[in-house]
């Protein structure tokens, strides 16, 4: 592709050089640079891309977009744009061919249940005999071939060239996890949706959004982007009613078609008769589409409503509802989500990613449900991330079990200690009872925990989930909580 054709997806405040040089690729990192490739430098959080220009050159940048002037070879091309993560966006879509117009695109938003929604959404859409597409946190997929990833929702450039390795294997639905931050940086610019979901909005990242105000303002563009005119129709919003921030979401999403759902609220979907076990959770979805009982193998008021925004979306999409209920209760579940660890032994463990307080607050208020002896759960707080919301995870653990161990998750470039004494300040109410031990160590607070169960008790290992590494400092080292627990269970056995 030519970079004038390129150039014609953004606007451009002033060019200079070969403007009809061939592109053969495009990046926002020096270091993937190829030759022929288009560099577009972002001025980013901790480093301007500007000053990786020399070096993009040097490995055969044949051209160069920054968001200040900037000085090229004469042999080289530049433009200069108002915001450089946007063009990023934008001209990626164009050099791969908008591969978001060549699919259905369902996008999923909020604070919690965005892995756990798109799987479930995914996992209907295959039943119904789609080729489907997978983005997010645990990993992408395009069919049934599974990619390692970096980000919940990846950089534009990564994230064009995903769909349109999508649209080329012949994809026809694209369910894809849309983060914050992936919003407010514009990951997501060249993506036009079909169907948007929001799940909830609780604290989170306000290490990374000034306030509450500004997060419910990056989520809120995803509802904006479905409703500006593009080339698709029929497009609509899932909304859930019941969270505070409903009437906010449904605002930004004006001239779209909403469908509500809920459990509290007069939604268009409901539940009714819920029923929450260990083995899973049975209810009746109720309105637009009918009554339909379904006996999940997935637990929690929390999955109640995660199953109820993927049951509204696929049934706005037209999948008969009784391919949504084969799907749904089919679904063994989310790796790291609620993930029971069994190795015969007379108590339960449970590993979950609940990472945010309103997370950590559903996982242990289901536990506390499903227990009939004892909750003692293992958590701690991530590092470099939302110090706030520490405290507030140790007040809730606090106000939810009988015994905590309060240890490390990815402490980063944090001291352990440090984020430690953060929680603390939440526990204060509790440290008269002494009813919780710190241990830094991970792998120590989960084996302490096991050993300290008695039968009919549930330990809840919250937090990481999934992840197979826990970082420290800048390295990461082989982690996981499941097989951590299972160690320590095979060790107690032993
Ligand atoms: C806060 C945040 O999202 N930061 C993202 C941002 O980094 P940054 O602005 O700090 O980048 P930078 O290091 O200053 O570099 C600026 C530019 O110089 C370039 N560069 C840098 C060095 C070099 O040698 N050559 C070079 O060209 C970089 O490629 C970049 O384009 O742009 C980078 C490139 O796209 C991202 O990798 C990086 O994600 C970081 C690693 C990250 O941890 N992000 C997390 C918080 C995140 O995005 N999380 C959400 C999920 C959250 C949730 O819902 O739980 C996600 O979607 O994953
Ligand atoms: N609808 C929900 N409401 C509140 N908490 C939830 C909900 N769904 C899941 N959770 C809790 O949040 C944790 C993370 O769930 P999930 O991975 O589905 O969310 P997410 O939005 O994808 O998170 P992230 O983007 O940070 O990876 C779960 O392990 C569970 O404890
Ligand atoms: N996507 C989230 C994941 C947090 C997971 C938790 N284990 C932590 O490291 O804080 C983040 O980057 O904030």
């Amino acid at each position: 592709m030519l970079f004038q054709e390129l150039l014609k997806s953004v606007e451009v405040h002033a060019a200079d050089g070969p403007q009809n040089t061939v592109l053969t690729g495009i990046t926002y990192d020096s270091r993937k640079v190829e030759p022929g490739f288009l560099f577009v430098a972002v001025q980013g959080f901790k480093h301007d891309g500007a000053e990786y220009i020399p070096q993009a050159v040097e490995k055969g940048a044949v051209a160069v977009v920054a968001q200040k002037a900037v000085t090229v070879p004469p042999n080289v091309a530049w433009a200069l744009v108002a915001d450089s993560r946007q063009a990023l966006a934008l001209m990626s879509a164009s050099f791969y061919g908008n591969p978001s117009t060549n699919m259905r695109m369902v996008g999923v938003t909020g604070t919690n249940g965005k892995t756990t929604t798109t799987n479930l959404i995914a996992s209907v859409l295959d039943e119904a005999g789609r080729k489907t597409g997978l983005v997010g946190t645990i990993h992408n997929r395009i069919g049934a071939r599974k990619l390692v990833v970096s980000h919940t929702t990846p950089e534009s450039t990564d994230l064009q060239e995903l769909l349109h390795e999508m649209a080329t294997e012949q994809v026809s639905d694209c369910v894809m996890e849309v983060s914050s931050h992936a919003l407010a940086l514009h990951r997501v610019d060249g993506c036009e949706f079909d169907t948007a979901v929001f799940t909830n909005l609780t604290q989170d990242h306000l290490d990374f959004h000034p306030d509450m105000q500004s997060y419910l303002e990056a989520k809120q563009a995803l509802f904006r982007k479905l409703a500006e005119p593009g080339a698709k129709r029929g497009k609509c919003a899932v909304v859930n009613a019941d969270d505070a921030y409903a009437g906010s979401i449904i605002e930004a999403a004006a001239g779209v078609e909403v469908y509500t759902y809920g459990i509290k609220t007069s939604a268009d979907v409901r539940a009714e008769d819920i029923d929450v076990s260990a083995r899973g959770v049975s209810f009746t979805v109720t309105g637009k589409w009918g009554r339909c009982p379904l006996d999940l193998r997935i637990t929690g008021l929390f999955n109640v409503y995660n199953t109820l925004a993927a049951f509204t979306a696929c049934a706005a999409m037209g999948i008969p509802v009784e391919v949504i209920k084969k799907a749904l209760e089919g679904m063994p579940g989310v790796p790291g989500r609620f993930e029971l660890v069994d190795a015969g032994q007379d108590f339960a463990v449970i590993v979950d990613y609940a990472h945010t307080p309103d997370g950590l607050e559903n996982v242990l208020k289901t536990a506390r449900e499903i227990t009939t002896g004892k909750l003692i759960t293992v958590f701690g707080c991530g590092g470099d991330r939302d110090r706030t919301k520490r405290p507030l995870m140790g007040r809730i653990a606090a106000g939810y079990s009988d015994y905590m161990l309060v240890t490390s998750d990815n402490p980063r470039t944090e001291a352990p200690l440090d984020i430690i004494r953060d929680i603390e300040k939440g526990l204060e109410p509790v440290a008269e009872n002494n009813s919780y031990t710190v241990e830094p160590d991970r792998r120590r607070a989960i084996q302490l925990a096991v050993r300290m169960a008695q039968k009919g008790d549930v330990v809840v290992i919250a937090g990481k989930g999934h992840e197979d590494y826990q970082i420290i400092g800048t390295q990461k080292y082989p982690f996981d909580d499941r097989s951590e627990a299972a160690a320590a269970l095979g060790a107690l056995q032993a």
